[in-house]
Formats: C-alpha cells, structure tokens, sequence
C-alpha cells in the first residue's frame, strides 16, 4: 500500500464524553497503514506540509464535506446466528437457545454451508462500518477455520472463537470432553502460530459456564495463559441461567467467580451482558481487569435485563459495546449505541433498588464505548479505536447525504419520486445552521449503511 493523506471532516472519541472534530483534517497514513500525523488544515504551515507530502509523491484522498470517523468495534457476535437473525424472537434465553440456536448451529458442521452463511455474515459487519469484530463461531473446528478464511479475504479485522462446550446440549451440538480440549487447543495453536496474521486473533470461548465441565474449564483457562490469548464467554445474562450455574456450582459463590476459580477471569478476558453481577462480582471484574460487553438490543429481544453501564464505569470497569446477532437482531453497532441510550435512558428514569438514580449516558459517551471501549476491552487500545498517531487507520468515511450528488432521474410517470436507493437516511438544513456537527448526530442516531461510503481496515479499503 502507498502512504496517503485523508482529508475531511475528522470525528473521533478521545476520552469518555470528549468527542472531538476537526472540520478540515489531513489525516496521514504511512505504507503499513498507520497514522503518522494528523493536521488542523486552519492551523499555520499546514498547507505548506501537504504540498511537501504532495511533492514527495503522497496520494491525497479527498473526502471535504465528509465525516472521517474511527471503524466501530463489535465485542460480541455469533456468526453462525447470522443465518436466522431478525427472526424467533419470542423465547428467553434457554429456551431460545434450544429452540433456535442449538439446531441452526448445528449445520456449520458443513463446510461448504459455513463458507456461504459466513460470506454474507462477514460482509454486512463490514458494510455496516464494523472493522474489528469479536466473533462466536460454532463448535466445529474446520467451520471455525474457513470464518478465518472468510474474515482474511474480506479484509477485516477480528478475533475468533471456535465455541467450546461439552455439557447440557442435544447430541448433536455437544463434545466429548477430551475432542473439546484438544480441539480448542488446536484452535489456538492455528490462530496464534500457524496463521501468524496481525489482522486475526484467535480467542478461548467457552459458550458459557452451563455448557462447560469443570475440567474443560480449567483447561481452556490453561490454554489462554499457555498461548497469552485472550477469553470471551457470556457472563450473568438471565436469572435462570444464574440460577442454574449456582445449582451445577454450588461450592463457588457467584458466577463470576466460577471463571475465575478456572483461571478464565483476567487481563484479557471479556465477558458479554453482565447485567445482574453483584458488587462483589463488580469488583472482581474490576480487580482482574476483566472486560463487560453489554449487548442491549438482545438483552432487550430475550427479556435478559438492562445492564447498569454508567455504574461499571464508575466503578472503574472497562465497557465495550457488541450486538450479539442473533440475541440483537441487528449487525450494525449504529444500532447497538441508539438500544445503549434507551437502555441507559431506563436505568435514569427512577432510583434503582439502593436508592440511586443514575446519570444517563450521552451519546458521545456511547460512541466512544463502540469505538474506543471496545478497543480497550479487546486489548487494542494501542492499536485502534480513534486517530492518534501511532495506531492504524481503521476508519469509515460517511457522507451525511449520499443522495445529492447523483443526477436526478427521469422520476416515474414524468412526476418526481423520492429515490430511497439513492436518497440518505436523514436530512440537513444549513439553513438553520446545521453543519457538519448535526451530521454527525444526526448519522449517530438516524444513519445507515448507505451513508458509510468507504471502509477502511490498517490502511486498506475493504468496502
Ligand atoms: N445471547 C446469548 N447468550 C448465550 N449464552 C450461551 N450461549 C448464548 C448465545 O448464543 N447467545
Ligand atoms: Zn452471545
């Protein structure tokens, strides 16, 4: 790749609820796709420094009129789920999971309707504007493998779990203990050594502790120290699933502390909805630096709960933001932050049952959870997240009104029609002084895929 300057409308989230904007920025990105320096184009000698880079040979690419923005960062998605999203959302979570999941993920044992189903699973993240997505595959090794094959052609970036579980599932979506330790181990080794690709991390994930033996426990807690890897698992999601883990653990005290008696809780663990963790819960994930992904809109579809965000982060715990396709039956992490601010909006509509009503979330600070926390979350938040110099360019270039600029057609009948493949999903008004920061709430809350004009991950186009 050649090193190029990006010049628009920078949007980034620099610390929680500081969201800042650059109206006209020279974003420049080196050779390895990473950003080198970013330039205020009103500041003095600026134009000076674009014309050398110009002279030296830097393409410029011209976005003025557009939003620059970091690529959202999805902590919590099934894959195989993409297949039946947006439909059966009539059950809570065990039943759910019976009725819906367990058959559908079943069929990822072929390979050939894996690559498929992955194909198009992979592709809407992407035009939705998620560049890192952290991925549930199924229990099925070559399956989990061609999600990798698929990820690395479309170009994103990831990490990926093979699932693991070899308890309390039909015959047909269950393993044996011994293939299910051999076979996450192999997993890893594959992810970590043979594949050796920046862009793929492969990541331990036990479904969750009802799906686990003990001793599968504890390996996969072996293997993600042994290797450095990181854990993701669904943690606290629904009272009967609670209720459940106390029954099959009844010596441990909470479920927090069955991963970690496993050696599943730490650094570089991830836990997705966490919505009833008690205190004492709270401040293990805390103590460990473990991570929460809340996940609302399935959290909302399976009646789960409303986690308490602004409370983890005032208790100091990382938060990053994921759609759980197929719990939310949406791909797209617009979606995820607008179901953030109701359920944020819930948890401030009356004290909660200690008395406290709790300061709702703003949407620049759920913006900065789907891009920013979920780099922290995932461990990247040296690498991604927004444009300060030193990380890569993973970014979206949106134009808040993707219809202007098209030629008006013949309309129907001689009468003009509105063009809803063209027209954008929202409308501006500079008449009224709505200017670039509008269009970037406004795309906030109203914006889709047809606004994202260009995706980019570490520097390269991929939609
Ligand atoms: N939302 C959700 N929760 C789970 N808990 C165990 N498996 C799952 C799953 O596939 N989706
Ligand atoms: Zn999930």
């Amino acid at each position: 790749m050649s090193a190029c300057v990006y010049r628009g409308t920078m949007v980034h989230s620099v610390a929680i609820g500081k969201v800042k904007m650059l109206t006209d920025a020279a974003i420049v990105v080196n050779e390895d796709g990473v950003i080198s320096a970013v330039h205020d184009m009103k500041d003095d000698g600026a134009e000076e420094t674009m014309a050398d880079l110009m002279a030296q040979g830097v393409e410029v690419a011209d976005f003025r009129g557009k939003l620059i923005m970091p690529g959202f960062i999805d902590g919590h998605a099934h894959a195989p789920q993409y297949v039946y999203r947006g439909t059966g959302m009539d059950l809570p979570l065990l039943q759910w999971l019976e009725t819906h999941t367990f058959p559908v993920e079943a069929r990822f044992a072929d390979p050939s309707f894996a690559r498929k189903a992955y194909q198009k699973c992979v592709r809407r993240h992407l035009t939705c504007g998620t560049t890192t997505c952290s991925y549930f595959a199924s229990l099925h090794l070559e399956g989990t493998k061609v999600l990798v094959d698929v990820i690395r052609g479309l170009g994103q970036r990831a990490y990926v779990g093979k699932v693991s579980m070899d308890r309390n599932s039909p015959d047909y979506l269950r393993e044996t203990t011994e293939d299910a330790m051999r076979d996450a181990e192999e997993f890893i080794k594959f992810g970590s050594e043979e594949l050796d690709d920046p862009l793929i991390t492969p990541v331990v994930t036990p479904r969750f502790v009802p799906s686990c033996t003990s001793e599968l426990m504890a390996h996969l807690g072996e293997v993600s120290r042994k290797y450095g890897v990181p854990v993701q698992s669904h943690l606290s999601e629904s009272p009967a699933e609670i209720a459940w883990v106390k029954e099959l653990h009844p010596e441990i005290e909470t479920y927090t502390g069955v991963y970690k008696h496993y050696g599943l809780m730490h650094e570089r663990s991830y836990f997705a909805h966490c919505i009833h963790c008690s205190e004492e819960e709270r401040v293990m994930m805390r103590d460990t630096k473990a991570a929460v992904i809340h996940c609302p809109s399935s959290n909302f579809n399976l009646m789960s709960g409303v986690a308490n965000v602004r409370r983890y982060l005032n208790e100091g715990v990382k938060v990053g933001l994921g759609t759980d396709v197929a719990g939310g039956y949406s791909a797209s992490m617009l979606d995820c932050i607008r179901q953030t601010m109701i359920a944020t909006n819930v948890c401030g509509m009356k004290p909660d049952e200690d008395g406290v009503t709790w300061k709702p979330l703003s949407y620049q600070e759920a913006f900065h959870l789907a891009t920013v926390g979920g780099a922290e979350a995932l461990g990247l938040q040296k690498v991604v997240g927004n444009f300060v110099p030193g990380k890569q360019f993973d970014a979206l270039v949106v134009n808040p009104s993707p219809g202007e600029d098209t030629e008006a057609d013949g309309g129907i009948g001689g009468r003009q029609v509105p063009n809803t493949a063209i027209d954008g999903p929202f409308d501006l008004f500079p008449e009224l002084g709505q200017g670039m920061q509008t269009a970037f709430e406004k795309f906030i809350f109203m914006g889709d895929d047809r606004n994202i004009e260009r995706v980019y991950v570490a520097g390269n186009r991929v939609v």
